[in-house]
């Protein structure tokens, strides 16, 4: 203890008084014990802190309190035996964290006149610890999207997720990439589709190129001879034989984006390419081979355009050998923050300026549904990164109807007696919507099949019968 010069008492009963207030205003728990470990003075912050009661400080010493197993640990008790300061950390069943540290005040002889006990409440300390770890840990996670970047080649066909939801999709990707049957990608616009047919094109080994169609861009009269090519006087302005898309992509992967969009009668003739291998250019006669992976990709319900004659059978069939559904982003906020980061990340490497977003914004963006997925994300982040002040992204420099976006509150419907429903039909009528809102909200029937508790066939069944589309 040091003194200053203004402290000049001398009276006994004033010093006594000033040390009790200090010893209960303490904020840290204190208790004082003999050499037995009895305990002699505690304050109120020790009981509040140890949540041991006053009952069991009386009556028991801290060796006792030890040996009965009323403590975890004793700092006082490690003292007096080694007559040394001593802390430990302990958990108490209050809930509090704390450090506990024992000091030995000895005599001339060496022998322990006293022991202070200190509990200091750690407890909001670990909570920044553990903040701390957290922040570290999305540090790590922006960490390694940055590394996904710096590591693709190709930036447009670069795969940013983080989802566990994503993480199936990829690896079920690559699985199929080292397949030669034709894959059938559906899902919203925006969500990935392109993306997820590049990065599958990479890993399939493919030597040749990836090369993409767009089927609802091109007009339905040139569609043609750009898919399959044509030979010179094929028709009037061909002066010259032209390869067709499909003789490009010959050792590589085609991609058919919009499939749905595809003409009726060129639906045929890319069937007949798919069963025989070969093509066959506008106004050519001859056949050439061709190896090349199809995958197509539609926002589109094919089964719908099936059943309305629009999409054929067949076709259908036969680029639906194998089939990924990317779910929409609203279905996996957990990839949105590393998206942002990978967008920011690009915009700075390319305008050479950093801007960041701030937590209330980014609570934002990651509460939205998206309705226009990746693409949208894409979007609202440029326009924020070009039109954002100070380096930093506000809630403000979102579109508004982003900002007054209440989350979709979750609710079970609970069906309402209906006079002109029968049992049957009301049963019916509950199963279809139930269904159906499962289905939309996973990515595959095995997911829906289990979050509903039945097997993938009985689902299936469902499906059908319910005519679930
Ligand atoms: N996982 C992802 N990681 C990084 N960027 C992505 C990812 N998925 C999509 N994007 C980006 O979002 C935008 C839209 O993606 P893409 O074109 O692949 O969607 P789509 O499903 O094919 O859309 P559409 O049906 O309209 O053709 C693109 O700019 C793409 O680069």
């Amino acid at each position: 203890m040091f003194k200053t010069k203004y402290f000049q008492t001398n009276d006994h009963n004033e010093l006594v008084r000033l040390i009790t207030t200090i010893f209960n205003t303490s904020h840290d728990g204190l208790a004082i014990c003999d050499r037995n470990g009895h305990i002699l003075l505690y304050n109120e912050a020790y009981l509040h802190l140890t949540g041991i009661e006053a009952a069991v400080l009386d009556t028991y010493s801290f060796i006792e309190q030890l040996e009965k197993k009323l403590v975890a640990d004793s700092s006082a008790v490690k003292a007096i035996q080694s007559k040394k300061t001593y802390s430990v950390a302990i958990d108490y069943g209050s809930g509090r964290k704390t450090i506990n540290t024992a000091t030995p005040v000895l005599d001339q002889n060496q022998e322990i006149l006293f022991v202070v006990g200190n509990v200091r409440d750690i407890t909001e300390l670990n909570q920044l610890q553990k903040e701390l770890e957290d922040t570290k840990e999305i540090n790590s996670q922006f960490q390694k999207a940055l590394e996904q970047i710096q590591n693709s080649g190709e930036s447009d066909a670069q795969l940013v997720y983080r989802s566990s939801a994503m993480h199936r999709i990829v690896g079920l990707a690559e699985r199929f990439a080292k397949n030669d049957s034709p894959l059938l990608l559906l899902g919203e616009s925006g969500v990935g589709k392109d993306v997820l047919a590049h990065y599958v094109h990479q890993h399939s080994g493919r030597s040749g190129d990836f090369v993409k169609i767009n089927c609802g861009a091109i007009p339905d009269h040139l569609l043609e001879s750009e898919l399959f090519g044509y030979e010179k006087g094929a028709f009037t302005g061909a002066n010259q034989s032209k390869e067709g898309l499909i003789e490009l992509a010959h050792e590589g992967t085609i991609f058919l984006d919009e499939i749905g969009d595809l003409p009726y009668p060129l639906q045929v003739k890319l069937l007949n390419v798919l069963q025989d291998g070969k093509i066959r250019r506008l106004g050519g006669k001859e056949s050439r081979r061709v190896d090349m992976r199809i995958i197509a990709a539609t926002n589109c319900d094919l089964e719908e355009m099936v059943a309305q004659k629009r999409f054929r059978q067949d076709l259908y069939y036969r680029l639906n050998v194998l089939s990924i559904t990317i779910p929409a982003l609203r279905e996996r906020h957990e990839d949105i923050p590393a998206l942002i980061f990978t967008f920011l990340k690009k915009l700075e490497q390319k305008y050479q300026v950093e801007n960041r977003v701030d937590g209330e914004a980014l609570e934002c963006l990651v509460t939205y549904s998206w309705p226009g997925n990746i693409r949208e994300l894409k979007n609202v982040i440029e326009r924020a990164y070009h039109t954002c002040d100070n380096g930093k992204i506000l809630v403000e420099d979102l579109p508004a109807s982003m900002r007054t976006e209440k989350p979709a509150p979750t609710t079970y419907v609970l069906a309402q007696p209906h006079d002109e429903l029968s049992l049957k039909d009301a049963v019916h009528r509950f199963e279809q919507d139930y269904i159906s809102g499962m289905l939309a909200k996973t990515s595959t029937m095995q997911e829906c099949a289990d979050k509903l508790g039945v097997n993938i066939s009985t689902l299936v069944r469902k499906k059908r019968s319910l005519k679930i589309k």
